[in-house]
């Protein structure tokens, strides 16, 4: 008797997406599937749209045309709040912690999503809050020890250096448990140490937990190795889509953002 494998499928599908800021055309009819459990990277130069694209899909910017599917919702823009609850989460190209607070207490703002206490309850540690905080507190700790950031787990973010702060970045979206990760430029900054360190973490949880990962990244080294899919940007329009091999050999991308064979 044979067996066959279920195919993939997409987790997020964009739809002819276009997006404009004061008439200024930043994203121009943008389609490409991400099948779950894949990790897709959006590449091209700056100002292509890559981070613009990113907003749109967690639900900042509303699209002027076009419609998103995620999950199995169509919806024709997301909603901030509506992304999150359903396991979208982000990290940023400038990081976005809470510079003053610990390495644990910046990730346990990423375990808020979650919490069935009220308000009321959490303010006078009642009710179903003890309980709660228990729970966060080793989601926290778990994330730590997944992403070996123990011995900083009490160091000020602030005071750390920049590759392990975007470390934190990524440990706090992980604290969200989230099914759609969405990193921009999770690297950058980084030595190839370092670089080789957060490939690694970034392979690691998309093997451990499943999660679908849709990065930003400019090192084409990082994104070949790294990526199932990648998609290609130039002015706001996508101009290659598919496997890393495909991409490579394709014309417009070598001309336009590649510059020559790799
Ligand atoms: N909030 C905004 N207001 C006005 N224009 C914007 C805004 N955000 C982006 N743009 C413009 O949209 C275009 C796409 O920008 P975006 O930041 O998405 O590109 P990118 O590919 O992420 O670039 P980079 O690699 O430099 O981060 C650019 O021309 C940019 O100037």
């Amino acid at each position: 008797m044979s067996t066959t494998l279920a195919a993939p499928q997409p987790l997020l599908a964009l739809d002819g997406i276009s997006l404009s800021f004061k008439g200024v055309k930043a994203i121009t009819n943008i389609s490409f599937a991400v099948n779950e459990g894949e990790i897709c990277a959006l590449i091209g130069p700056n100002g292509a749209g890559k981070s613009s694209l990113l907003n749109v899909i967690n639900g900042v910017y509303k699209p002027d045309e076009g419609s998103i599917r995620y999950q199995d919702a169509v919806r024709r823009a997301m909603h901030p709040q509506w992304a999150a609850r359903r396991g979208v989460a982000r990290t940023f190209q400038n990081i976005a912690l809470f510079k003053g607070m610990s390495v644990l207490d910046n990730v346990l703002t990423g375990t808020n999503l979650k919490v069935k206490s009220s308000w009321l309850e959490q303010v006078f540690n009642v009710g179903r809050a003890p309980a709660d905080a228990l729970a966060q507190r080793q989601k926290a700790e778990r994330v730590i020890a997944f992403l070996k950031l123990q011995p900083w787990r009490n160091s000020i973010v602030g005071s750390l250096p920049y590759g392990l702060q975007k470390r934190v970045e990524l440990a706090r979206a992980l604290a969200a448990e989230p099914q759609l990760l969405l990193l921009d430029e999770p690297m950058a900054g980084m030595n190839a140490d370092e670089k080789a360190e957060m490939s690694r973490f970034i392979r690691e949880t998309n093997r451990e937990f499943g999660t679908t990962i849709v990065l930003i990244e400019h090192d084409i080294g990082v994104v070949m190795t790294l990526s199932d899919h990648v998609v290609v940007l130039d002015y706001g329009k996508k101009i290659g889509d598919g496997t890393p091999d495909e991409v490579r050999a394709n014309p417009e991308v070598i001309t336009a953002y590649l510059g020559t064979k790799h």
